[in-house]
């Protein structure tokens, strides 16, 4: 079938690299003994290995954000410049890779998503595992019902300057983290509740039912949305946290960082 390759040729013909998201062990090392080639391994784990890696914080369904997220963070790692042609290589509609795509790197396109995992005062597996819960709660609800839910993620101190609590605190003299299956399940009992939650860069939560008292003017929030996100977005410009906001009213997961909507999920797409 010379003529197929002759056409889709064109797809791969004088990129800069290829980049294979989520390879098996068997298909990454196809590429590897190819001489000349930078071959990047994009994933939510490194499971073959690879040199050249980025992690990515999601398995995103969606392949436009997978491979839009992984691009992300290949230039924010440096290993891809700004208008690189690069082959991207992703399973659509099977476990194994079944597509391609010609992707030039854009640096415009910067949404922030790798500076919320990865240079946020918490930790990343802090912020991931905040995101993962929001993710499940919003994928579910509570007892069948749509929940919202707000949380507050690193510099807690300071937070807690900026916010009282509308009840006692069920945290007070607790030492647990978020992460922990028995920690999760607490969690979204008490989401049912008013208010958020704050949590220290280490994954402490350090309080339940605060409700935020930001000095920061109000910011750019999606129209419909209310007092929740319009908290959640503004603490974010007095202090150094971030915050992952589940909206009970449209069901969507977003994360802000100072004073930025960063990122914006679909629970049910995960
Ligand atoms: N400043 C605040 N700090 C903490 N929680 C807040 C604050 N303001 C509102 N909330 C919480 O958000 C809930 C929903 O408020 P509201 O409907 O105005 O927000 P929203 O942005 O529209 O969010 P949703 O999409 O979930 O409805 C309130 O019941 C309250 O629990
Ligand atoms: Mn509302």
């Amino acid at each position: 079938m010379d003529g197929l390759d002759d056409v889709f040729g064109d797809l791969y013909a004088n990129v800069d690299a290829v980049v294979l998201f989520s390879p098996s062990g068997s298909y990454y090392e196809r590429f590897t003994d190819i001489e000349d080639l930078d071959l990047i391994v994009i994933g939510t784990e490194n499971a073959v290995g690879a040199e050249t890696f980025v992690e990515l914080p999601l398995a995103f369904d969606d392949i436009r954000e997978r491979i839009k997220f992984g691009l992300e963070g290949a230039l924010e790692q440096d290993l891809i410049d700004g208008g690189d042609e690069l082959l991207c290589a992703t399973n659509t509609f099977s476990d194994s890779i079944d597509t391609l795509s010609r992707v030039r790197a854009d640096a415009e396109a910067h949404t922030g998503i790798y500076d919320l995992f990865v240079k946020s005062r918490a930790e990343p597996e802090v912020v991931k595992a905040v995101l993962e819960l929001a993710i499940e709660l919003g994928k579910k609800g509570q007892k069948g019902k749509p929940v919202g839910a707000l949380f507050v993620v690193g510099d807690a101190g300071k937070v807690m300057n900026k916010s009282r609590p509308l009840s006692y605190n069920p945290f007070e003299k607790s030492h647990v983290h978020v992460g922990d299956p028995i920690v999760n399940v607490m969690l979204k009992e008490f989401s049912r509740l008013d208010g958020a939650f704050v949590i220290s860069d280490a994954g402490k939560i350090v309080s339940a039912y605060r409700y935020l008292e930001p000095s920061a003017e109000g910011v750019d929030i999606p129209k419909g949305l209310g007092a929740r996100h319009m908290a959640g977005g503004a603490i974010t410009r007095d202090t150094n946290a971030i915050t992952i906001v589940l909206s009970e009213s449209d069901g969507l997961v977003r994360a802000f960082k100072a004073g930025e909507l960063i990122l914006e999920v679909d629970p049910e797409a995960y």
